[in-house]
């Protein structure tokens, strides 16, 4: 059975792939308590020991605000940290899967984000992320860099879970209506990386590596996903939110993000014949779990 070692042992992403893995592959989660990212050694003795087929690079800095004010331990974890995984990675011989986020793009371009646009963050985790990516592509040349966006499942902290929350109490909630891009449910883009890692075990040809997006299929803008939301929590009996369409103006934060961050998936189409699909229907089951 194909091993695979990921890190980030509570993450979304590390929880989905565990769910989404069954007993068709064996996962080794590496945790912070096996090691930290930034602890080179550790992070190469660690993934010596686990023997894996292939790594998937899961964890992450992810609070995009606090990294405004914590730009060096976001650098630390998402930039240097994530080179560390793909020394240790190449140092052992294993194919390395990493992600990335769509906040590696400045959001100015009106259609959807291509792998090689060129990226221009506007926040400290995008600017932290974007570094990640280039050692990972400098330190490992068997490496599968993959965007995805606006993560949303059972798991961890995510807008979903956060918006439940909300629908319990408010019977409106002010959401940004000016920013755009792919819902995408963990669990389908754990199921997309379990295929990836398995073709690319198999498979070294240069086009089944570099920069892919993946995403799920459909765009939407933040209140467009909280009244996506609050339809599910309403049908199933829970209070029916209103959500107040407003603009990023009308809504401070300490990070700037993309007023556009679609991404368009159809290189990973082309190459590996994998697309993920529409958002509606996964987040309906998301929710119809997180209110069961
Ligand atoms: N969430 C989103 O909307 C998006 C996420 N991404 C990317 O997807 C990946 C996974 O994200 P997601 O699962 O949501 O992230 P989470 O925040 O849910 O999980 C990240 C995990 O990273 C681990 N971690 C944090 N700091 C360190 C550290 N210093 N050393 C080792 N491990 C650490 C933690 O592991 P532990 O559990 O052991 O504490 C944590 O659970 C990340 O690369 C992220 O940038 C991309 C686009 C969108
Ligand atoms: C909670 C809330 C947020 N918002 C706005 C703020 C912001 O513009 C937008 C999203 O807010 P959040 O802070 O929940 O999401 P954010 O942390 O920006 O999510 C990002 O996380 C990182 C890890 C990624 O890589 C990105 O792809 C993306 O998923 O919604 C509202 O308008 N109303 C609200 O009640």
């Amino acid at each position: 059975m194909m091993r695979i070692a990921v890190t980030g042992s509570m993450g979304q992403v590390a929880t989905s792939l565990i769910e989404q893995a069954g007993r068709a592959f064996e996962i080794v989660l590496l945790g912070r308590r096996v090691f930290l990212l930034e602890d080179r050694k550790a992070v190469l003795s660690g993934l010596r020991a686990a023997k894996p087929d292939v790594v998937i690079n899961a964890a992450a800095y992810t609070a995009v605000d606090q990294a405004e004010a914590e730009e060096s331990l976001a650098v630390a974890i998402n930039g240097e940290g994530a080179g560390n995984v793909a020394e240790a990675a190449a140092t052992i011989g294993a194919p390395l899967l990493h992600l990335s986020t769509d906040y590696v793009f400045d959001g100015a371009l009106d259609r959807p984000y291509r792998e090689d646009d060129p990226p221009g963050p506007d926040s400290a985790y995008g600017r932290s992320k974007l570094l990640g990516e280039r050692l990972v592509a400098e330190r490992c040349e068997n490496s599968v860099i993959l965007r995805t966006a606006w993560l949303f499942s059972p798991y961890g902290t995510n807008f979903v879970r956060a918006m439940l929350a909300l629908n319990e109490t408010r019977d409106e909630v002010p959401v940004v209506a000016d920013q755009r891009g792919n819902p995408t449910s963990a669990l389908d883009l754990a199921a997309g990386l379990l295929a990836v890692a398995a073709r690319a075990r198999e498979d070294a040809s240069p086009t089944l590596r570099g920069v892919f997006h993946m995403t799920n299929a459909g765009k939407a803008s933040w209140a467009d996903l909280a009244e996506a939301i609050f339809s599910e929590a309403a049908k199933r009996g829970r209070r029916a939110t209103r959500v107040r369409r407003i603009t990023t103006a009308d809504y401070p934060t300490a990070a700037r993000r993309p007023a556009n961050s679609r991404l368009d998936c159809g290189k990973l189409r082309r190459a590996y014949g994998l697309a993920l699909p529409d958002w509606r229907p996964s987040l309906a089951a998301c929710c119809a779990r997180l209110l069961a």
